[in-house]
């Protein structure tokens, strides 16, 4: 596809999303039977001469079976306890009823600067997302409307890093980064207002991003006196290319979310008053889809940009389907039945 076309596909992003929440859509019973309008989820290929309206009835069975979620707002659950630990710095709520966690970074009068213990927060969230079962999607934002994250908060940075309540520097967003990465669930980043410096990067490292029309992304650290010459710029440059992350990062400008929309760094830009009601229909799109080949193929993407620790994220996906298998178990029930395995039943498939 050329670049033309590319952006002129993300720009029909924008407008089929206008198109499906402004229009008045049909009703429908969800779930909870409470009736509640639906969103088409599947973008019609259209310019804006011959645009289908969104309340058009489906077209082919595949729009029929697949093409609506409920768009009824979340109703949210919060933990106030995670790893045994009060939350101090972080908000973390699940949905009640439907698998989607989210965990919310509580500076807003620091425009959601992170300190060494929000990182520590949210890494326990996020393991604790990870290990619930019930949970298919999870969703990184900001409390309030100015900031998604501003990055490391300076006021609390020492010469080896950002120093915390037991006076270690440390750049422990970075494993928070990794930990985002390797998790086997889509991670969704929610954001309105800014998303700076490190909070740019958490962004970019999220599967999905969807934008508030208010959002203002840019990388500031070559102005404050910092860098990440890791995912920061490299995962940059693959995401929205060479030059584009090296004017990113050279100039440390601003861009607003029609920018970050042209250049690739953003899935799809919304009003702000419906930012959340359009990242929950995200999440309910893919909660629907099969969660292993999710997993595989977050970890496929990941394996093309991280060499052998991304083999080793693919390659744990390859043993944890064989331990399903029957092929697998032979060998470990041969083990506990102290005898030779026996796999010739199996079949050496073309
Ligand atoms: C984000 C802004 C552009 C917002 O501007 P605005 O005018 O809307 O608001 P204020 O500037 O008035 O901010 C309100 C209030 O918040 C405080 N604040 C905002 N951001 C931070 C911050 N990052 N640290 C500390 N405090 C912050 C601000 O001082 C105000 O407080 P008052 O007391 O005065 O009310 C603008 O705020 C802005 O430019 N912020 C700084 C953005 C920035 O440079 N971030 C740091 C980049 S470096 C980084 O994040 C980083 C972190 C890591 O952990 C790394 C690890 C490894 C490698 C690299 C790393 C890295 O680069």
């Amino acid at each position: 596809m050329s670049d033309i076309t590319t952006a002129a596909s993300r720009r029909l992003t924008v407008l089929s999303g206008q198109i499906a929440h402004a229009s008045s859509e049909p009703s429908a019973q969800n779930d909870s039977g409470h009736s509640c309008s639906v969103h088409l989820g599947i973008e019609r290929a259209s310019t804006s001469e011959n645009s289908i309206p969104a309340h058009a009835p489906p077209t082919s069975s595949y729009e029929r079976i697949h093409g609506q979620v409920s768009r009824r707002p979340a109703f949210w659950r919060k933990i106030e306890v995670v790893a045994k630990e009060q939350l101090q710095e972080v908000i973390y709520e699940k949905a009640v009823g439907e698998g989607i966690a989210k965990i919310a970074i509580n500076r807003p009068e620091k425009r959601n600067a992170f300190t060494p213990r929000t990182v520590l927060e949210m890494s326990w969230c996020f393991a604790d997302a990870r290990d619930d079962p019930k949970i298919g999607a999870i969703i990184l934002t900001g409390t309030g409307t100015q900031a998604f994250c501003s990055g490391g908060d300076q006021t609390v940075r020492g010469k080896g890093g950002y120093v915390g309540e037991d006076n270690v520097p440390r750049l422990n967003v970075l494993d928070l980064q990794v930990q985002i990465r390797r998790l086997p669930k889509p991670v969704v980043a929610m954001v309105a207002g800014f998303a700076v410096g490190g909070g740019h990067i958490l962004h970019m490292i999220c599967d999905l991003t969807i934008a508030a029309d208010n959002a203002v992304f840019g990388q500031t650290g070559p102005k404050v006196g910092s860098f990440d010459a890791g995912y920061g710029s490299t995962h940059m440059a693959r995401l929205i290319g060479q030059k584009k992350a090296r004017e990113m990062w050279f100039l440390s400008r601003m861009y607003n979310a029609q920018q970050a929309l042209d250049m690739g760094l953003v899935n799809t830009v919304v009003p702000l008053d419906r930012l959340e009601e359009e990242t929950v229909i995200w999440c309910r799109e893919m909660l629907r889809n099969s969660p292993t080949a999710l997993r595989v193929l977050k970890a496929a993407m990941n394996a093309d940009e991280d060499g052998q620790a991304g083999i080793q994220e693919l390659g744990g996906n390859a043993t944890l389907l064989f331990y399903h298998s029957e092929e697998g178990d032979e060998g470990r029930q041969a083990y506990v039945d102290r005898r030779a395995p026996d796999f010739s039943r199996f079949p050496r498939l073309p």
